[in-house]
């Protein structure tokens, strides 16, 4: 279990609803008067929990935060996480909904032990669904998203209305926004530095900032641009989520395979695969088959001209990024950490032409890597096409890869815990 203890008082409005938030290492006057097992602050009566589920597309996570009500006129402290997942994504369970709300069930019982039975019933649980589910017909979405909400039902927790849906987008990146900024302590104070991130997941992938330029603003598209107030300023948050630029979907559409009839025995091949290879692959219920380029070209060059197709002119170019950092986590991360770009645990700082420098070393010598994933080569290819020829990043654009700060998970489910627990005036 991860604990940290995080002074909250942050304020945000969007979704036409207000919400606040800020950082602040105040102890309370009258600590110093009390033993710690006595003082007021340490009674457990302001402890409270919220739980909140991903419903990514290639896995399924549980998020219960606990947090502190230090005084009434404060807001909450996050005082830990406990964080655990399952695979594969509720996606792949299209067909049988009831197995799907299964692995949810098994994840809520880890709250059930986690939380004290006197607050079962004040502790909030949602599940969002993100570009797995959107990806699925509407029918199937909904047959599973029922089988959860039963789920939730049966259990003792606080069921809101809305509890079990498909989250939009545009919020996947603001809210991962404001919890990295949060987390990074960039939402207090005078001197307010924030952050762009950048979230690759499995079949959506995400852009977040704050744009400092005019002139940016002036350029974007109305719908790429979304307001919210905090501490008496409105910020306007350049974001948008690309559905199927993730980087399994990417997958299939630099096979030819993404939103296909596949028929059964057809072969989907590519340059960016090991010559030979010839598997199968399930993903959002599907099963393909896949394989290297037998007779033809293989290697960084010719897979660089395929992922291309993928990327190139698909995507807004913000001039101003270019020369920004950029927080990046998800697949940025974990394909980052498999070619020992990073440190596994503790992350690191990249630039983004260590991406195609990788992809280069891994694509043109795939042999030496046929232990790890098949698809290693095109999915760094992949990334690197996407920060270059896809949003326009330079060579030397500096990345911060991260999977935690202050023992948090950088997700946008804190993000979203705030939101919820605001809406449901359990903090000011
Ligand atoms: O809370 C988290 N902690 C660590 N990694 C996470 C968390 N949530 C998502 N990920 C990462 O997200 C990626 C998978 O994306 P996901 O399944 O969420 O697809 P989607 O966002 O397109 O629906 C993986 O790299 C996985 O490690
Ligand atoms: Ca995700």
């Amino acid at each position: 279990m991860a604990s940290s203890r995080l002074p909250i008082l942050i304020a945000l409005a969007f979704s036409s609803l207000p919400f606040v938030l800020s950082h602040s290492n105040r102890e309370m006057w009258f600590q110093e008067f009390f033993p710690p097992n006595v003082c007021p602050i340490n009674a457990k009566a302001n402890t409270f929990y919220g739980i909140m589920f991903d419903a990514g597309s290639t896995g399924t996570r549980i998020h219960i935060y606990t947090f502190v009500q230090k005084s009434p006129e404060n807001l909450p402290e996050v005082e830990g996480e406990i964080f655990e997942s399952v695979k594969p994504g509720l996606s792949a369970y299209a067909d049988q909904p009831e197995k799907g709300a299964e692995t949810v069930k098994t994840l809520l019982d880890m709250a059930v032990d986690a939380v004290p039975p006197h607050l079962w019933k004040k502790t909030p649980v949602v599940l969002k669904a993100t570009a797995g589910l959107r990806l699925l017909s509407e029918e199937k979405a909904q047959a599973l998203l029922s089988e959860v909400k039963e789920v939730f039902e049966e259990s003792p927790f606080l069921v809101p209305e809305d509890s079990v849906g498909i989250m939009d987008g545009s919020h996947e990146g603001i809210l991962a926004w404001i919890t990295v900024n949060f987390l990074t302590g960039q939402l207090s104070g005078q001197n307010q530095q924030t952050v762009g991130i950048l979230d690759l997941g499995g079949a959506s992938t995400q852009i977040t900032f704050l744009p400092r330029f005019e002139e940016t603003l002036k350029e974007t598209p109305e719908d790429f641009l979304t307001s919210f107030e905090m501490f008496n300023s409105t910020y306007k948050l350049y974001t948008h989520s690309y559905l199927g630029f993730g980087l399994k979907a990417a997958r299939l559409a630099t096979l030819g395979a993404l939103n296909m009839e596949v028929v059964d025995g057809q072969m989907f091949r590519s340059s960016c695969l090991p010559k030979q290879l010839e598997a199968e692959w399930h993903f959002g219920g599907v099963k393909y088959q896949y394989g290297g380029n037998k007779e033809g070209e293989t290697g960084f060059k010719p897979c660089y001209l395929e992922v291309l197709k993928v990327v190139k002119g698909k995507l807004h170019q913000p001039e101003e990024i270019r020369g920004s950092s950029f927080y990046a986590f998800s697949y940025y991360y974990d394909r980052a950490a498999d070619t020992n770009l990073i440190d596994y645990e503790r992350g690191g700082v990249l630039e983004v032409r260590d991406f195609e420098r990788k992809a280069k070393e891994v694509c043109d010598n795939m042999e030496r890597y046929n232990s790890a994933s098949p698809f290693l080569c095109m999915d760094l290819t992949y990334i690197a096409a996407l920060l270059k020829e896809g949003f326009g990043f330079r060579d030397n654009t500096v990345l911060k890869l991260t999977k935690k700060v202050n023992n948090i998970e950088t997700s946008w489910t804190l993000g979203a815990t705030f939101y919820l627990l605001q809406s449901l005036g359990m903090t000011y």
